[in-house]
């Protein structure tokens, strides 16, 4: 049973549209990331799906029901947005409590959830006082509460350290493990190359890639053979599939022993030789460079 699904999703705010006839579905038993640079309608999305923003034309369903159909929503769909969110006066445990009796949740949770994102020790600190790390597993506390069997979250390492971005990573596997349904979103492809196992890429609020991460690695980890030399015009002739790229050529159809055979024969020194095998960032980033909302 597919656990969320956008079905042409679009949102206009005044004078922007943030999503555009987006469609997908996130699948139980995996880590879905939710990639695109900043400002791609990521948070809008999640929002939708959660029931926080409506819709300006399309649906999106949470286990086949509209987010507000759901009868007890927390046991079904824990979700992470913004961590900083949260009432500073309050204690860990109090805020966890609140959450847990507002939504006809067993308080006995509460210990639980603070055990498990390792919050136990400082469960009766003022929250005002935490760390934007402290910050994040206390979202993540929240959102487990309930038990769910599918999680969302919004951008989760941002501003993190390397030990909570790896805590996340192992929590965020675990869970799918476990068959639950994670979505996660992110603006760097390098962190969902290692936590996701699918990922669903958009740009201007639009579907631009929705593949498992193996075919994205597979299908950028073509390279192509960077080729310099004095004289750049005969090897163009010379090999008629060079792509001209500034000061070389750039060739996918031949490889660098091909290439140097033909220019030896002909006598055409050359100044660089290389294959470049393009790093999961830069495929990531050719995809989208025609949806940045802002270039540098
Ligand atoms: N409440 C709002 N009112 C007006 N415009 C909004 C509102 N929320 C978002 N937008 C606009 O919608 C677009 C998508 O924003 P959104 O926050 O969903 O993107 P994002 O991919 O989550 O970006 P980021 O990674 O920066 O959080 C942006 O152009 C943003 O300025």
């Amino acid at each position: 049973m597919t656990a969320i699904r956008a079905v042409n999703l679009h949102k206009r705010y005044a004078g922007t549209t943030a999503v555009a006839d987006l469609s997908f579905a996130v699948e139980p038993g995996r880590v879905t990331g939710f990639l695109g640079p900043n400002g791609s309608g990521k948070s809008t999305t999640m929002r939708m799906i959660l029931g926080l923003d409506r819709p300006s034309g399309g649906t999106a369903l949470v286990d086949g029901r509209p987010y507000h159909e759901l009868r007890h929503p927390l046991r079904k769909v824990g979700a992470l947005l913004d961590a900083k969110a949260v009432h500073g006066g309050r204690s860990a445990r109090n805020h966890l409590l609140a959450v847990a009796q507002s939504n006809g949740l067993p308080a006995s949770r509460v210990n639980e959830v603070l055990e498990t994102v390792g919050l136990r020790e400082v469960a009766r600190r003022r929250v005002g006082g935490f760390s934007l790390g402290m910050s994040q597993r206390l979202g993540i506390a929240a959102a487990l509460l309930g038990d769910p069997e599918i999680l969302i979250f919004d951008e989760p390492v941002n501003g993190l350290d390397p030990d909570g971005i790896l805590w996340i990573r192992r929590l965020m596997r675990r869970l799918a493990a476990e068959g639950r349904t994670v979505f996660v979103s992110s603006h760097l492809m390098s962190e969902m190359a290692q936590t996701a196992d699918h990922l669903i890429v958009i740009g201007r609020g639009r579907l631009i890639a929705d593949t498992s991460v193996e075919e994205f690695i597979g299908r950028s980890s073509q390279g192509y053979v960077r080729v310099r030399s004095p004289r750049l015009a005969e090897v163009a002739e010379l090999i008629r599939v060079g792509e001209p790229n500034g000061d070389h050529l750039r060739v996918t159809a031949m490889s660098t022993l091909e290439i140097g055979t033909i220019t030896a024969r002909a006598g055409i020194p050359l100044e660089e030789l290389t294959f470049v095998q393009p790093s999961l960032e830069a495929a990531y980033m050719e995809l989208t460079k025609n949806s940045l909302e802002f270039t540098s």
